[in-house]
């Protein structure tokens, strides 16, 4: 008589059984958002049965961009923004004819430093492959904005990027 145990499967752990539904790592899906550390899960909100991806870690700074030259890509939905907003606090959402987008200001000590203030987010962006518009007006106001060109809203690499940015050492240049 064959044991129970026999027919078991070998036991899955729940970890690898929960990436079952991964996307390939760093996949971007077409609604703006990828799982490099989440998973896809069937979304249960309005959208009906559309799968989505979201960034389970906790800490969107220790993820990583990916290139955004999918075919068909779309930008994220705004609730999907907003569920996404409480993980960058000191960055606004803002709609900009019809684009979403993230927005932060600072206040620099004066306008060299807030040069280097767009040196050392230029190097963070071309490490990520992810890029900011910078602005500096009125010789000591940095205005960043960010958002997904390739879609003309937001993905999840906007989020990234901006979670970066805050953790960028730049105390020193601010007023
Ligand atoms: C392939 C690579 O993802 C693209 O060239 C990148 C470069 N940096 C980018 N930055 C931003 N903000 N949006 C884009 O669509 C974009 N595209």
């Amino acid at each position: 008589m064959l044991s129970v145990r026999r027919l078991l499967p070998l036991y899955v752990p729940f970890k690898s059984s929960r990436h079952y539904f991964s996307l390939k790592k760093n996949s971007m899906n077409n609604n703006g958002g990828f799982g490099p550390s989440g998973f896809v899960a069937p979304d249960v909100s309005s959208h009906g049965s559309t799968l989505r991806t979201f960034c389970t870690s906790k800490d969107l700074s220790a993820e990583k961009c990916v290139p955004c030259n999918r075919k068909g890509l779309s930008p994220m939905t705004e609730d999907s923004a907003n569920a996404l907003k409480p993980k960058v606090p000191k960055w606004e959402l803002l709609s900009n004819g019809g684009v979403m987008k993230l927005r932060r200001k600072w206040k620099v000590k004066n306008f060299l430093l807030g040069l280097e203030l767009f040196k050392i987010v230029a190097d963070l962006a071309e490490s990520e492959g992810h890029h900011p518009d910078l602005h500096l007006v009125g010789w000591n106001n940095v205005t960043i904005e960010i958002w997904t060109h390739a879609c003309g809203g937001l993905t999840q690499n906007d989020f990234i990027l901006a979670a970066k940015i805050d953790k960028l050492p730049v105390e020193s240049y601010l007023k």
